[in-house]
C-alpha cells in the first residue's frame, strides 16, 4: 500500500467492516462456550498469560486483524523503529525508547551510530552518582546526607516515575533498600503541589531532581525555581551545587538555571517524553529511592517485551494482539473508551501513566501524511483499580456504555495476608473479583434468570444484564520490578501498534501547543495588569470578565513566596 492512502481503502480494511454483522448476531455467552476458541485465544510469555477470549471476536476475525496488519505493513513499522528510522516524522526523529533497556552488549542505531553505549553511559553515571548519595558519601550544604528526594516533573518526566514507584513502594525487595528514603514528585505549578511536597522536609537533607526533556516547561521551571529558592533561602545560594540535579536533553538550559552540568543526567531527542520512564527521567529518581539494582531488574522486564515485540509472530505476539484488539474495538465495533483495571492497589498510578502514553500518543485526526481521518483513531483511556472501581464507575459499564476492560491480575501478592478463620486471604478475595467481572460482563444476566429467581416483574428490567461486553485479562505472576517493567513495554507498544495500524504518528504531540501559546498571551497580562495597572486588552468578552474578576479579587495576596511555604 502507498504511504499516503489510508488503511481505510485497503481491502482487509473493508472485509472487517462487513464481518461487524456477523459478530453483531454472536453473543459472548456462545462463544466463550466454544472451548476450541477459548483456547486459541490465550497467549503466554514470560510468566505471563493473556486471555482474550471475552472479546467479541472469532477465529475469523482474528485472521482478518492479522490481513489488516499485513495491509498496514505492521512489521515493516516496527522494524523501522527498532532500526532507528526518523519514523516521527513530523518532528523528523526516531523512536528508540527501547534501546533505552538494551543489554550492554546490544547495538541499535540511530542515525549510522550505535545509541546503546551512550545510554549506557548515563545509566553507569546514575548507579555511581545514587549509589554516592544512598551511602552518604555524597552530602548536603551542611554535611548531613541526603534521604529525601523531590522529583520535579509533568507528563511525561512525571507519569511513569511515579507509577513505577507507586508500584515498587509495597515490593518486599523494593521497601528493604529504600529505608528511611522518600521520594516526592512535585508535577502541578499550583503552588498547593509545591506546599504539600516540602512538608515534613528540611531541604537540608533533600535532593531536588529537575527532570524536564526540553527544560523549558513552564509549570516545571517554575517549581524548579521555587524549590532553588527553598533551598537558598535556607542554607544559601551555593547550596544549590550540592541539592539539585537535573535529567534533560538540552544541557545548555541545565547549566544556565545553575545547576553543575556535571550533575546533570542526559537523555535523547530519540526518547518521546512519555516513552521516557527507563530513561534517566525515571531510572534516576527512582534509583536515588531503590538503588540501581531493583531498576536495572524493571529495565529488564521491559527489555524482554521489547524481544518478544520484536521478534514472535503476530499470533504469539501480546503487544500485537492486545493492538489490534483496540483497533477492532474503537474503529469497527465503536466502542471509544477502554477501562483499565489492575486488581493491584500497587499498580494505582498505571491508568494515569498510560493515559497520556495513549491518548498523547494516538490522540490524533490526521494519517501521517496529514490527510484527515475518515474513521475513529485513539481511545478514551481511564481506570482504577480493582475492587474500588466496581463501587464506583462498573454500573456504567454492566448496564449502561460499553466500555472494553483490560483486567489485570496478579498471581502472587507483593504482601500477602491470611487471617485464621477467614475462608480465603486477603488476596484471594481481592482475585475472586478479578476472575469474576469479566464473566459478569460477557454472559450478563437475562429475564429468564430473573423469573427463575422469582424477582418481581417490575423490577425485570432493570436487573436484567444484557451482557456481551467485551474484555481482556492479563494474569502476571508477581509484581516486582521485573514485572512492571513487562506491563509497561506491553501497552507501550499496544498503543504504537495501534498508531502503526491506524496510520498516524504516535509519537508526535502538537495538540498541546495552542494552549500553552494562548496561556503565554494570558501570563503576559496578568503582569501587565498587576505591574502597570494596564486594562485587559485583545480578549473576548468571556475571558476578560473572568480575568477581570480574578485580578480584582486577588490584588492583595502576598508575592513573599518562601513565607507562603509550610513552615519546617
Ligand atoms: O519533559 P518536558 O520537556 O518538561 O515536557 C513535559 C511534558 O510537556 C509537554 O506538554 C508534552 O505534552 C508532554 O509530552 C511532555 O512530557
Amino acid at each position: 500500500m502507498a504511504s499516503s492512502t489510508l488503511i481505510s481503502e485497503s481491502e482487509a480494511w473493508k472485509n472487517l467492516k462487513a464481518h461487524v454483522g456477523d459478530i453483531d448476531k454472536t453473543h459472548l455467552r456462545d462463544l466463550m462456550s466454544d472451548a476450541a476458541r477459548c483456547k486459541s485465544l490465550m497467549v503466554e510469555y514470560d510468566g505471563l498469560l493473556l486471555d482474550y477470549s471475552r472479546q467479541r471476536a472469532t477465529l475469523d476475525t482474528i485472521g482478518k486483524l492479522f490481513k489488516l496488519a499485513e495491509a498496514a505493513n505492521l512489521k515493516e513499522k516496527i522494524n523501522r523503529m527498532f532500526n532507528g528510522e526518523h519514523i516521527n516524522s513530523t518532528e523528523n526523529r526516531a523512536v528508540l525508547h527501547v534501546a533505552l533497556r538494551a543489554s550492554r552488549d546490544a547495538t541499535i542505531q540511530s542515525n549510522g551510530k550505535n545509541v546503546v553505549p551512550d545510554v549506557w553511559k548515563v545509566l553507569d553515571k546514575i548507579q555511581e552518582f545514587s549509589e554516592r548519595v544512598r551511602n552518604g558519601s555524597w552530602v548536603g550544604a551542611t554535611g548531613k546526607p541526603l534521604k529525601d528526594v523531590v522529583a520535579i516533573g509533568i507528563g511525561g518526566s512525571f507519569l511513569g516515575p511515579l507509577f513505577v514507584h507507586t508500584a515498587l513502594q509495597t515490593d518486599p525487595e523494593a521497601i528493604k533498600s529504600a529505608e528511611g528514603r522518600q521520594l516526592r514528585f512535585l508535577a502541578n505549578v499550583d503552588p498547593i503541589d509545591v506546599a504539600r511536597n516540602i512538608t515534613g522536609l528540611s531541604p537540608e537533607t533533600t535532593l531536588v531532581v529537575v527532570v524536564s526533556k526540553t527544560f523549558t516547561t513552564a509549570e516545571t521551571m517554575l517549581n524548579a525555581r521555587t524549590l532553588r529558592e527553598w533551598i537558598s533561602a535556607a542554607l544559601g545560594p551555593s547550596a544549590v551545587a550540592k541539592h539539585m540535579v537535573a535529567v534533560s536533553t538540552n544541557l545548555p538550559l541545565v547549566e544556565k538555571f545553575g545547576i553543575d552540568p556535571n550533575n546533570a543526567f542526559a537523555f535523547w531527542d530519540w526518547v518521546g517524553g512519555r516513552y521516557s520512564v527507563c530513561s534517566a527521567v525515571g531510572v534516576l529518581p527512582l534509583s536515588l529511592q531503590y538503588g540501581f539494582s531493583v531498576v536495572e531488574k524493571f529495565l529488564k522486564g521491559a527489555s524482554s517485551i521489547d524481544q518478544h515485540f520484536y521478534s514472535s509472530p503476530s499470533e504469539k505476539n501480546i503487544p500485537v494482539l492486545l493492538g489490534l484488539l483496540s483497533v477492532w474495538n474503537v474503529s469497527f465495533l465503536g466502542h471509544a473508551a477502554r477501562a483499565i483495571l489492575p486488581y493491584s492497589q500497587a499498580l494505582e498510578k498505571f491508568a494515569p501513566h498510560i493515559q497520556q502514553v495513549s491518548m498523547e500518543s494516538n490522540g490524533k485526526g490526521v494519517s501521517i501524511d496529514g490527510i484527515p481521518l475518515p474513521y475513529e483513531a485513539g481511545e478514551i483511556d481511564f481506570g482504577e483499580p480493582g475492587t474500588n472501581g466496581q463501587h464506583s464507575f462498573y454500573q456504567l459499564i454492566h448496564q449502561g456504555r460499553v466500555i472494553p476492560c483490560d483486567f489485570i491480575g496478579v498471581v502472587k501478592s507483593q504482601q500477602p495476608v491470611y487471617l485464621k478463620g477467614e475462608v480465603v486471604s486477603n488476596h484471594d478475595e481481592l482475585m475472586s473479583n478479578f476472575f469474576a467481572q469479566p464473566d459478569a460482563l460477557a454472559y450478563g444476566k437475562t429475564p429468564e434468570q430473573l423469573r427463575k429467581e422469582n424477582v418481581p416483574e417490575h423490577l425485570i428490567s432493570h436487573k436484567t444484564f444484557s451482557g456481551n461486553r467485551p474484555s481482556l485479562s492479563i494474569l502476571l505472576p508477581s509484581l516486582n520490578a521485573y514485572n512492571i517493567g513487562q506491563l509497561l513495554a506491553i501497552y507501550e507498544h499496544r498503543i504504537a501498534v495501534e498508531g502503526f495500524i491506524w496510520g498516524i504518528n504516535s509519537f508526535d504531540q502538537w495538540g498541546v501547543e495552542l494552549g500553552k501559546s494562548l496561556a503565554t498571551q494570558v501570563r503576559k497580562q496578568l503582569n501587565a495588569s498587576r505591574t502597570k495597572g494596564e486594562s485587559i486588552e485583545g480578549f473576548n468578552h468571556s475571558t476578560t470578565t473572568l480575568m477581570k474578576r480574578y485580578l480584582e479579587a486577588s490584588s492583595d495576596v502576598p508575592s513573599d513566596l518562601p513565607t507562603l511555604l509550610p513552615r519546617i
